[in-house]
């Protein structure tokens, strides 16, 4: 009952470390509960009309993260969708209080080990993992995970298949 009146009408956003299945479980969740699903990566490509490592590469970092802040004020105004954004978003002071003061906030909780597996289906794609090394990307990895501890509903993915995240996301939070 509580978590029903948690999450309402209101928009689900995902959050987590690059690569933990933000995009995928997003679009499952919303798929499974015939809500519209927005990636705010695929409308910021939309927007440069060039896939995102070309957009770091053309129009740099600044250029990225000011429509991506743009973009995520614009989609978060309306309620009942299902959102997610970049890793990098929430670690912007006021697009994390945005979130949290109007959503639910969902933190896809991947530890190191099962992440580090993956890490090398995600480097071509992930402009800020291309330019560290494995320690740093490692430390990278802890720091944000302290930024994403401000949150509604953490989910430890590591034993879920994305369908099986949406399911347990759409039972914890009584949505239907
Ligand atoms: N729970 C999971 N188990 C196995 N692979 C996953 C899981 N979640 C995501 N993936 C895979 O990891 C890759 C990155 O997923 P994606 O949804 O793009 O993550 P994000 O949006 O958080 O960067 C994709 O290839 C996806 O299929
Ligand atoms: O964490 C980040 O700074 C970024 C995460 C990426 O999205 P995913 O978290 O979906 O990989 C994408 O927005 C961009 O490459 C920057
Ligand atoms: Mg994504």
């Amino acid at each position: 009952m509580e978590n029903k009146h948690i999450a309402g009408e209101k928009n689900l956003i995902l959050i987590g470390f690059m690569g933990v299945g933000k995009t995928t479980i997003g679009e499952e969740t919303a798929r499974k509960l015939g809500r519209p699903f927005i990636d705010i990566d695929k409308e910021i490509e939309v927007a440069f009309g060039m896939p995102i490592t070309q957009i770091f590469k053309e129009h740099g970092e600044k250029a990225f993260r000011s429509k991506e802040k743009e973009l995520i004020k614009y989609y978060i105004e309306e309620n009942g969708k299902i959102l997610s954004m970049g890793g990098g978003a929430f670690l912007r002071e006021d697009i994390r209080q945005l979130c949290l003061n109007t959503s639910t906030v969902i933190f896809l909780d991947t530890s190191w080990e099962v992440w580090e597996k993956r890490m090398h289906t995600l480097i071509d794609t992930r402009p800020i993992l291309q330019k560290l090394s494995v320690p740093e990307i490692k430390d990278l990895f802890y720091e944000r995970k302290e930024i994403y501890s401000s949150h509604h509903l953490r989910v430890d993915t590591d034993k879920l298949t994305p369908p099986q995240t949406a399911d347990y996301i759409i039972e914890v939070l009584k949505l239907q």
